[in-house]
Formats: C-alpha cells, sequence, structure tokens
C-alpha cells in the first residue's frame, strides 16, 4: 500500500490502473461538529497537498441535499486558518469539485448500497481506500458501521472509520459499544478520536522530555511535586445543553482529554515510536492509577448573574436542562499514579466550562531547591521560588520555564522571570488544526495518537466508580458565577495536596 506521500507524486499512465483512490466520507455532514472541524480541516490538507491525487469526499446525512447545496455549505461555514491565504478561492473551488453528497438514512443497508455505488464511480475500478467519520450522536454509530461494512468486502483497498467521542458513559455502554463495533469492524480499522492528542503542545510533550537531557532526568516523583493539566473554557454549554447534561464534565473533558494528557505525559520510554509501543506504556499507566475516591474531586456548576446591565445565563436557564439538574459543568480531581516513578506525586486535573478564560495547560511544579541558599530573598513563601514548567497547549500556543533570577543592579534582590518559548515568535507560521493532523494520520494508517480499546477500557474503569458515586449520591455540585475563576472547593482541593494551582498566581501566570 503506497503512502500518501508516494501518492502525491506524478505517476506514468502505465502506472495509473494500478493507482489508489481515497475517498473520505463524513457521516453526519449536517451536523455542527462537520462544519466546524471535518470539512475545514479536509480543506486545509487539500490546500497544503498533503491528500492523495485521487481523492473524493462524501457527505452523508438524512438532510435532503444536492452536491451542489452541500458546496454551498461548506464554502459559507468555511472558517480555517487558510481561509486569509493568498489563491484560496481557487483552491476552494477546485476542492468543491471533488465534494459529493449522499441522502440517506442511518440504518438503512439499501442507503449506504447507494452510496456505495456513488463511490464506485468515483474509485473507477482502482484500489479503493475508503475512510468513514462518524460524526454522529453515538446512539447510531453502530447502525452506522453495519451498513458501511456490507459494502467493505467489495472494495479492494482498506475501510477505517473514524470514530468521535464520546465512547459510551461508563465501562459497561463503552464495553458493548467496542463488542458491537467489533462485530463489524477489526481493531485496526477504528480510528476512536481524542482531538486533544492532535493538538501541537500535547505532541510535543513526548518530544520535550525525551530529546532534552536536561528534562528527562526530572521526570520522576525525585524532582516534580505536582502536575496540574488545566482546561477551562470561556462560555457555557450554550447550544448543546441537551448532550451535555447527559454527559458533565467528568465525561466531556476529564476521562478523556486530561486523562489522556496525563498517560502520555506519566509513560516510562517506549521502546519505540510505534503506536502499539506508545499505547502499551500509556495504557500501564492508567492501570497504575489510584482508585478515584469522593473525596479526591470537587464538582461544580455555573450560575447566571447580571452586572451592569449585561446578564449570562447559568447552566439550568438553558431550556434543554432540567431546572434541577446536578450536572457538573466543572470539575477538579487529585489523581495518582501508583508506581515507583510517581508515588505520591498528586496529578491535579482541573476542567470547567463558562469559567473567565479560555485556555489549556500542562503545569509541572518542581520541589524546592534543598537548603536554598537564598531562600532568606524568597521571605517565608518558598513556592513562589519553586519552577515551573507549563506547557500552554492553547491559546498561543508556548513552552515556558519560570526561574528566579536575580534583578540586575546592586544589592541582591530575586525575581521569577520566565525562560519563554513563545511559538508564534518562534515559528511564525500557522499551526495546523488538530483535526488536520489525525484526518492524515487516519489516512495513512498511523494509529499512535488514536485510542486503543485497552486504553479506553483503563480510562472508564478508573471513572465509572466515582461517576457512579456522584450520581447516586446526587451530589450538589458548588455554585459559581459565569465568568469567575470557579469553585473555590478547587482551592481546598489543593491545599489538602499542599500544593497551589499554578494558573491563578498572577496575571499572566
Ligand atoms: N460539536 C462539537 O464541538 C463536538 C462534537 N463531538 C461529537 O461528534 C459527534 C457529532 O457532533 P455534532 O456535529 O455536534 O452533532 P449533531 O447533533 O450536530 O449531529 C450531527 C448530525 O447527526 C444527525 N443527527 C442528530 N441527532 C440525531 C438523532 N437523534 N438521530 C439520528 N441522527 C441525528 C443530524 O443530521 P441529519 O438530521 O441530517 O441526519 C446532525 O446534523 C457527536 O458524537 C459529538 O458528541 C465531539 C467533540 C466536539
Ligand atoms: O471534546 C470537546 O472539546 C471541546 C473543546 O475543544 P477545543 O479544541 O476547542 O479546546 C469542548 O468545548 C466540548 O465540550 C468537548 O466535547
Amino acid at each position: 500500500m503506497p503512502s500518501v506521500k508516494e501518492s502525491l507524486s506524478p505517476v506514468n499512465s502505465e502506472s495509473e490502473k494500478f493507482e489508489s483512490t481515497y475517498s473520505i466520507t463524513v457521516v453526519g455532514a449536517s451536523g455542527d461538529l462537520a462544519k466546524k472541524k471535518i470539512f475545514p480541516a479536509i480543506f486545509a490538507l487539500f490546500y497544503e497537498d498533503c491528500l492523495p491525487k485521487n481523492f473524493t469526499v462524501f457527505g452523508y446525512a438524512r438532510t435532503k441535499m444536492t452536491d451542489e447545496d452541500l458546496r454551498t455549505m461548506i464554502s459559507k461555514t468555511l472558517t480555517c486558518r487558510i481561509d486569509k491565504r493568498e489563491n484560496c478561492e481557487d483552491k476552494m473551488t477546485q476542492f468543491l469539485k471533488r465534494c459529493f453528497y449522499h441522502s440517506g438514512q442511518y440504518n438503512s443497508e439499501e442507503n449506504f448500497r447507494e452510496l456505495d455505488i456513488k463511490l464506485k464511480e468515483k474509485e473507477a475500478g482502482k484500489l479503493a481506500n475508503r475512510l468513514f467519520y462518524l460524526s454522529i450522536p453515538p446512539n447510531i454509530f453502530v447502525d452506522v458501521v453495519r451498513c458501511a461494512s456490507i459494502t467493505a468486502s467489495s472494495t479492494s483497498g482498506w475501510t477505517r472509520v473514524i470514530v468521535e467521542k464520546p465512547f459510551g458513559r461508563d465501562s459497561e455502554s463503552s464495553g458493548e459499544l467496542t463488542r458491537c463495533l467489533k462485530q463489524y469492524l477489526s481493531e485496526d480499522q477504528i480510528f476512536r478520536i481524542d482531538h486533544y492528542l492532535g493538538k501541537e503542545l500535547v505532541e510535543n510533550l513526548s518530544v520535550l522530555r525525551f530529546s532534552n537531557l536536561v528534562f528527562e532526568p526530572l521526570w520522576s516523583r525525585n524532582y516534580i511535586r505536582s502536575v496540574q493539566l488545566i482546561f477551562s473554557e470561556d462560555f457555557g454549554t450554550e447550544g448543546r445543553g441537551g448532550y451535555f447534561d447527559h454527559y458533565g464534565i467528568i465525561r466531556d473533558i476529564m476521562q478523556n482529554h486530561l486523562l489522556q494528557i496525563l498517560a502520555l505525559f506519566a509513560m516510562e520510554t517506549p521502546v519505540s515510536l510505534d503506536a502499539e509501543d506508545i499505547r502499551n506504556e500509556k495504557v500501564k499507566v492508567l492501570r497504575s492509577m489510584r482508585p478515584l475516591q469522593l473525596e479526591d474531586v470537587i464538582v461544580g456548576q455555573y450560575k447566571g448573574h447580571s452586572k451592569g446591565g449585561k446578564s449570562v445565563p447559568g447552566y439550568t436557564d438553558d431550556p434543554t436542562v432540567p431546572k434541577d439538574s446536578l450536572t457538573p459543568t466543572f470539575a477538579a480531581a487529585a489523581l495518582f499514579v501508583n508506581n515507583a516513578r510517581w508515588d505520591g506525586v498528586p496529578f491535579l486535573l482541573k476542567a470547567g466550562k463558562a469559567l473567565h478564560t479560555k485556555r489549556a495547560e500542562i503545569r509541572v511544579q518542581f520541589r524546592h531547591v534543598p537548603g536554598n541558599l537564598y531562600k532568606r530573598n524568597f521571605g517565608t513563601d518558598l513556592d513562589k521560588a519553586t519552577n515551573e514548567l507549563v506547557l500552554r497547549v492553547q491559546p498561543d500556543e508556548a513552552i515556558y520555564l519560570k526561574i528566579n533570577n536575580k534583578v540586575p543592579g546592586l544589592g541582591m534582590r530575586l525575581d521569577r522571570s520566565d525562560l519563554n518559548l513563545f511559538f508564534k515568535a518562534r515559528y511564525p507560521r500557522e499551526i495546523p488544526d488538530a483535526y488536520e493532523r489525525l484526518l492524515l494520520d487516519a489516512i495513512e494508517g498511523e494509529r499512535r495518537l488514536f485510542i486503543r480499546s485497552d486504553e479506553l477500557d483503563a480510562a472508564w474503569a478508573l471513572f465509572t466508580p466515582l461517576l457512579k458515586e456522584l450520581e447516586e449520591k446526587k451530589i450538589v455540585p458548588e455554585l459559581y458565577p459565569y465568568g469567575s475563576r470557579g469553585p473555590v472547593g478547587a482551592h481546598y482541593l489543593a491545599a489538602k495536596h499542599n500544593v497551589r494551582w499554578g494558573d491563578v498566581g498572577g496575571e499572566e501566570s
């Protein structure tokens, strides 16, 4: 099977009949994610000449649309990093010629056979590789996979399926989903996407650690005092309340995005960069986690308020959310990896909607310098003198290290300063969206950034008992005002583990 890059190279007419064709079928093409992320990512890959020569894009959904309607939808809703580039319009015109639409039901074998006929027309008897992107609610994943797989055996190339989260709501439903999908697909055809793994700084985490001798030896309980994984959004669940109320912030962000980052952060050195070697190490971390207790977690929910004639809605003001909903829109948790490397180190995870800022970061707080010669220069608060390594995942990607430095001049005054790698300044080019990287990886069969079923099982095994307890005991979330820094309970949780949240220490902390 030629790689995408090989198939980008020119071919002579003799070899043309052995060429591969590629198709991406976006199932749920009329939906929010397809418009916001998937079509823009496919177009960006096309614009950058990263897609194979013979590729076709199909949209599939129940909504009645023509090919032209889909094209109009794509060009009208397209906002991506490319859209201000030169010759974007020409490229768009070329791109749209490769986009087609088929309307059908998600459980209709007949409708998928019709799609198959249209795909075959484009494939023109060549080796046909098909990627299906399931951008649909999870209750119809299995129907679609069943119908799409009927035609898979009649194609000569590979068939792969990208599955969007949520992969179930707990161990049981996730296990059931995996079993059902595996009736029709093998594990290596399933690409479970966690788009945080496709973010530049998350990929860079392993590079930073494993290719820099100044960091790798420090990566353990001997030097690291706490690790903080923080996700905050400055908007609420507007427009997605119905979905969100069934899941909550722990399932929406913590059990997947933050836990995946934790596993990557804490894993042992993999044998190689091969997908299976990396995923083997991640799964070991997930299986080594100490079971989560209720007292390790605090939950919150945002409330509305009005200020100066402006009002913001609370979570339960959303008409699709029950007035008495206890679903958390904020959670903070202390997790521990029970192994020799991380014994006793708290991994503090925090995720919240409707907070004061939109940010995602990884913060590594180091221990105090033993017998610090300069301790009297820091007054009584030695915490202010600890080094901290921050990977700002978004916005404005950056890696910075907080160090202590002498303020120039006479006398001895120390200042906490940053060694700062600000990506925009160092690399003045746009960073591809996570969906671009992940789509390209799926086309190339690179599984490193996708979730394997045993990783998923381990992630749910960790969170399911906690989620059940929160729900059975009807734990009432602490209310916090929309646009605030979240519930104070999060500070008590950190204090219990003798640390402070690094993101609330100052203006540009
Ligand atoms: N939106 C986002 O930001 C994110 C979404 N996701 C996940 O991606 C997937 C798609 O998300 P999103 O685009 O927001 O979803 P939508 O609710 O927009 O659904 C996508 C499409 O599926 C069809 N659909 C919707 N509800 C039903 C239903 N009950 N039964 C059958 N078909 C239905 C609709 O198409 P039609 O009626 O034309 O058939 C709709 O356009 C979901 O699994 C979601 O959890 C993950 C991360 C972020
Ligand atoms: O998976 C999800 O992620 C988004 C946040 O993604 P980002 O790339 O914009 O940071 C979040 O809003 C959504 O609730 C969740 O389902």
